[in-house]
Formats: structure tokens, sequence, C-alpha cells
């Protein structure tokens, strides 16, 4: 199996000698200093490049359970929103415009015939997805094509230029497939990783966890093989967002990953294309109680928690500002010499001169020391 590249230690460990240079408390910036870092470690470079050329690629497919009451809308939504977000109305377009992002909508598997133009239905692979509790998502064929369609839709960004990818989901009914490959992903049972998605009732929540229990356990056998469990128990959009992450990872391309339908799929990519998960940073934890699951088995613990669970990209999109400004502060901030701002005392036991003034020739680690004060290594 083939493993995905490495980060760039060099840059790596250049970006925390110079987290370390900084006029701040050692690791004061919290997670931004953390996400500078990895900044660096993808790019290649430290200080990192501003992330100028962003793009969110919104993966669209419908879903045979919600036909049977899996969501609180109906699945006419999912076609209707996909010409929202071409008309510019929806969560993700007001988001993506804040934060400067491009948006991008992709239907991989909407059901029907719809006018849309060609770079969306460009990848369309499959007519919605089946019923998962009850037979498969798509044939195994569709899941190998749906996953090379989204291969082609990251290589289409990253050949354009692009310094970040973001993945989000438009499909009603998508979060019980989410759940479901959660399920098996992680070992868990349809209790622990089932929510209300859009907000389904009681009785429909009833419904939906059953659902799930059924789908976990058409899908357990394929538990080592990721492309005959999406095939099973995913759908075409999810097989496509695996690829697309997978793919990313592959070309040594950062992705900011969204909510439990992106989660889901990252778990997948992670078994297509092990290490796949050191490229991408979780934009926020949804509520859905899947998400916490699998970010936790990936190892990525999220920049945001803001009780989101829209999807559609927008956790990921709130979280831009936030990576920009980790980029900004390893980039433009001065450092102790620079500015001529005292260093931190020596830890105890070094000898120390309390008298010296605050001048700019304190030293940051790893220059040569040529004062008692010069900043401790953190
Ligand atoms: C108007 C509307 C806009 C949305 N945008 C994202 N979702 C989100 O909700 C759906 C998943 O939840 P469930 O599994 O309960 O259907 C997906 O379409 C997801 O993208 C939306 C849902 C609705 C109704
Ligand atoms: O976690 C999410 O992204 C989510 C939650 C509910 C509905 N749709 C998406």
């Amino acid at each position: 199996m083939r493993t995905a590249p490495d980060l760039d230690v060099t840059a790596i460990e250049a970006a925390r000698r110079r987290e370390a240079e900084l006029t701040k408390p050692a690791g004061s910036l919290g997670r931004l200093e953390e996400l500078a870092i990895w900044l660096c470690g993808v790019q290649g470079r430290c200080p990192p490049d501003p992330l100028d050329r962003i793009t969110l690629v919104i993966f669209a497919g419908d879903h045979g359970v919600a036909e049977v009451g899996a969501s609180a809308y109906p699945p006419a939504v999912t076609a209707q929103m996909v010409a929202n977000f071409l008309a510019g109305g929806a969560a993700a377009n007001v988001l993506a415009s804040q934060a400067g992002v491009r948006l991008r909508v992709a239907d991989v598997s909407v059901a029907g015939d719809h006018p849309w133009p060609d770079a969306v239905r460009r990848w369309h692979v499959a007519n919605g997805s089946g019923r998962i509790d009850v037979t498969d998502a798509i044939p195994v064929e569709t899941a190998v094509t749906a996953m090379a369609a989204g291969r082609a839709i990251a290589d289409e960004e990253i050949d354009a230029g692009t310094d970040l990818l973001i993945a989000g989901d438009m499909g009603i009914g998508n979060t019980t497939p989410a759940a479901a490959l959660i399920g098996v992903l992680t070992g868990r049972t349809a209790g622990e990783v089932t929510g209300r998605g859009t907000g389904v009732d009681d009785q429909a929540f009833a419904r939906k966890r059953a659902m799930v229990t059924a789908a976990i356990r058409r899908g357990t056998p394929w538990r080592d093989d990721p492309v005959r469990l999406v095939a099973a128990i995913g759908g075409a959009d999810l097989a496509a967002m695996a690829g697309f992450l997978a793919e990313a990872a592959d070309r040594r391309t950062p992705v900011v990953l969204d909510g439990v339908v992106t989660g889901a799929a990252a778990l997948l990519a992670e078994r297509l294309t092990p290490g796949a998960r050191r490229w991408w940073v979780a934009g926020h934890r949804s509520t859905e109680p899947g998400h916490a699951i699998a970010l936790a088995e990936l190892g990525l613990p999220p920049i945001l928690d803001v009780g989101l669970r829209l999807g559609e990209g927008t956790g990921a999109l709130l979280a831009v500002p936030i990576l920009r400004a980790a980029a900004a502060t390893l980039t433009h901030m001065a450092t102790f010499a620079s500015a001529g701002v005292s260093g931190r005392y020596p830890p105890p036991g070094a000898s120390r001169d309390d008298s010296a003034p605050a001048t700019g020739a304190d030293h940051p680690p790893g220059a040569s020391a040529t004062r008692s004060n010069a900043v401790a290594e953190p």
C-alpha cells in the first residue's frame, strides 16, 4: 500500500526555531503556533506563503435513506441547494466570500437530470446512492469511478495552482452513511455515532439509528477494504471525497476538513493512503457525535468548536482566518533580537545577569549566546 509523502522536516524545524524567536512568551500563541509550523511543513518553506488561493469543493449527492425518513428534510433539497450554491445564496457562499475562498460545486451523485454547467456535472457518476440499511449504496465499479473523479477534481485544482483545499458536502440523508462508516472504521455502535443531522424528531431518530445499526452490520465485513466499504454503506459522493482527500495528500497539498461527512471520508482516505491525515487539519468539530469520534481516531484536534451542524464546508471556511493569522504571525512578527526585547530568564541554576538592560542584543534560541539572559530553549 502506498503511504502519503512526509511533511518537510527541515521547514518544520526552521518554523519551530522561528516561533521561539518571536516577541511573545514561548507557546503563548497556542494553536496558532502549531498551525503555523504545520503550514511550513506542508509548504516546505519557512516562513510560509500567505494562503491567497483557496478553493472549497462541495461534493453533492443523494442518498436512498432520505427516501425513508432518515432526514428532517426531503431529498429534493439536495438539487435545490446545488442551485442555491450556483446562485450564491447558501451559507457556504456567504462564508466563502467573507474568507476570500473560491467555491466549486461537483454534482457527483445527485439524482435526476439538471441543467447545470458542465463544470458542475462533469464528474457526475451516479444517480443517487442506494438505501444502505438494506442494499449497497453503489456498485464497486462505481465506487472506483467516483474515487477517480474525486482525485481528478483535486488534480484540476492543484494544477490550477492552489495553496489550500477545503472539502464540503451537500446531500440530504448523508449523515446516515457518514455515521455508519465512522461506526465501522472506529469499531463503535450506532448509539455512539448517530446524531440528529438536520434535526430529526425522536421517532425519526430511532429509525435513523436502526438504519445505522443495519448498515454497520452490512459494512463490517469490509472494514479493511475502503473501496468495498464505501460501495456497501457509503455512496458515490463519499467515495469522491475520499479520493479527493487522498489525492491532495499524494500531491502535497494541504486540506481543511469540515464536518461529520468529510470526517467519514477522511477515515476512508486514511485507509486508502496511510499518513494522508498529516496533510489535513480539522476546521471544526460539529455537534454530530460521530464527528468527535472520527477526529479522535484521526488524531486531528479541531480548530473551532462553535456548535455548527451544517456541512457545506462552513466549519472549514470559518477556520480559514485563523490559518491565515497563524501564517501572518510567523511571517511578520519581530524577533526578540530585531525589536530589542529581552528574552526569557534562564532556567534555575543557570547564571543570570539581572542588571542587563533590554536591548536588541538578546539572543533567540539557536543563536550563539554571549549574554547570560539569552532566551532559554522552550
Ligand atoms: C436547506 C439545507 C441546507 C443544507 N446544507 C447542508 N446541509 C446538510 O444537511 C444534510 C445532512 O443532514 P441529514 O442527514 O439530516 O439530511 C446534508 O445535505 C448536509 O450537507 C443542509 C440541509 C438542508 C435541509
Ligand atoms: O457535521 C456536519 O457537517 C453536519 C451535521 C448535520 C447536517 N449536516 C452536516
